[in-house]
């Protein structure tokens, strides 16, 4: 426990002067909170950016919800359908093009909900919440792009994101969308995209990072928000996660005429984040589709003792062919374990791909998109880093370290979202629990009565046993 929680602090410390390197503190205005909080915010700000980009970078498909959708009207008097199809939205016919280019059919659920409201005369405010991955960035470029007239040589779309990174993400699904608008320009306001004063911007979409775009409003006024007809608000949980991007979103929106459309869009719907929505959209529609659950039901869930980190790793190897009949992710606590565990797995011949905290978001996603390809069966990794990301396929998992939180306590949100599968895959799927301690064994019970399944012992000496859980 001693040594495990040091680990943590170490990995915890290694990871804040990253995020504070990587986030040019002086640029990006970051202050401490009233408590003095600034590590605790900015690693999870840089964690959820990471995150999305990551999430963006690897993904290829939608991703498919069959939940339903709540729809709160702001107007119940004037029902908005949802639609089926895209030409049941009657776009304009560059956009349509635009849409079928990019291989999209038909609309996902929230498009289907959301485009109606947003496509509407008057204007209609809206506030979305769907997970990751279900088409929210493609129907708010739908809505700038019918909004905004060509013809007019100024700013009409604000896009706010969270970061760089994000903000050219979205500008390039933009560009893809517009393919066929070849009037329609798109400007990027993000650091280093620097313009000379006195200048006015004649591109009619602005995507860019609440900092950069407050200075082109006010203090450069390079932008005429007066003249905004659309404001986006895009990947609003990540937005709230730095105190700065709130206050700096508020005061944008402050400056817009009343009549301009506000339209908010986040991946989850924590309170803090509903109250910034308020904040930022008068008289809101509101659509919520909501995130599958995860179970344990499908799921074999297994513990291995040992006496110490040498014997998880032997009981690993008498595991290994089992294991690697699927694909198998192998969870640890520290970068340090990760590492170290990767590095004794080559050793014994084993091909593994490792997933650091140490690699640049572009290397992270190149890793996960081989290990999703098949290229590897095996991905070693810490929970900071693999947590958010949908590797839903996997089914096998393996707690080297039991997850826990900062205190020291069983961290059973992250065991389930490890382990657990949705409706999606709700094929079957086997955990292994490596315990070396009376206190791992401690938490692992705590998890079993959290859940209350049955986590059985698995004995890896005996080769029964093992092809007992590889079929
Ligand atoms: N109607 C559609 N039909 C097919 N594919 C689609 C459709 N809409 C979006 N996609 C694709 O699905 C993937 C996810 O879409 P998108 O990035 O818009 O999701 P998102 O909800 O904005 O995700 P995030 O929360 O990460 O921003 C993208 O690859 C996108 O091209």
């Amino acid at each position: 426990m001693a040594t495990d929680s040091w680990a943590l602090a170490v990995d915890e410390q290694e990871a804040a002067a990253e995020s504070l390197s990587n986030l040019h503190l002086k640029e990006e205005k970051i202050k401490p909170d009233a408590n003095g909080n600034l590590k605790i915010n900015v690693i999870s700000f840089k964690d959820r950016a990471a995150q999305s980009l990551l999430n963006k970078l690897i993904r290829s498909n939608l991703v498919d919800n069959t939940n339903q959708v709540e729809v709160l009207q702001r107007d119940p008097n004037s029902p908005l359908y949802s639609v089926k199809s895209f030409e049941e939205l009657r776009l304009k016919p560059q956009l349509l093009q635009g849409v079928y280019a990019m291989g999209f059919n038909r609309p996902s659920k929230i498009q289907e909900n959301a485009l109606p409201l947003m496509l509407a005369e008057p204007p209609q405010n809206l506030i979305a919440q769907s997970q990751s991955g279900t088409g929210k960035t493609a129907a708010f470029v739908l809505a700038m792009l019918s909004h905004v007239e060509p013809a007019n040589k100024y700013p009409q779309c604000l896009c706010l994101s969270p970061t760089y990174e994000l903000a050219l993400q979205t500008g390039k699904v933009i560009e893809q969308m517009g393919k066929f608008y070849p009037e329609l320009k798109l400007a990027y306001a993000v650091r280093g995209n620097k313009l000379e004063r006195g200048q006015k911007i004649s591109e009619q979409i602005v995507i860019g990072t609440p900092g950069t775009v407050l200075d082109w409003c006010s203090k450069l006024k390079f932008i005429d928000p007066k003249k905004i007809k659309v404001f986006v608000l895009d990947e609003a949980d990540v937005m709230i996660a730095t105190q700065g991007h709130q206050d700096q979103s508020i005061r944008i929106q402050r400056m817009l005429p009343r009549n301009c459309q506000m339209l908010l869009f986040s991946a989850t719907f924590e309170d803090s984040v509903w109250k910034f929505a308020q904040k930022v959209v008068p008289d809101p529609n509101v659509i919520k589709l909501k995130r599958e659950e995860e179970t344990l039901d499908t799921i074999k869930q297994y513990y291995v003792l040992c006496n110490s980190r040498d014997e998880k790793f032997q009981a690993l190897c008498n595991l290994y062919g089992a294991i690697t009949i699927a694909q198998a992710m192998i969870f640890c606590h520290t970068r340090k374990t990760a590492s170290w565990l990767a590095a004794e797995l080559s050793k014994e011949g084993h091909q593994v791909a490792l997933l650091s905290g140490e690699m640049m978001v572009e290397q992270r996603a190149a890793v996960i998109e081989r290990f999703r390809e098949g290229k590897e069966k095996v991905l070693v990794t810490t929970n900071v880093c693999a947590r958010g990301i949908d590797v839903e396929q996997v089914s096998v998992v393996i707690n080297f370290d039991l997850p826990v939180d900062k205190d020291g306590n069983p961290d059973n949100e992250t065991y389930l979202h490890r382990i657990g599968r949705t409706g999606r895959f709700g094929k079957r799927g086997l955990a292994v629990n490596m315990v070396d301690s009376k206190h791992s064994m401690n938490i692992l019970n705590r998890i079993q009565e959290h859940f209350n399944k049955k986590i059985e012992r698995l004995d890896t000496d005996d080769l029964d046993e093992i092809e007992k859980i590889a079929n």
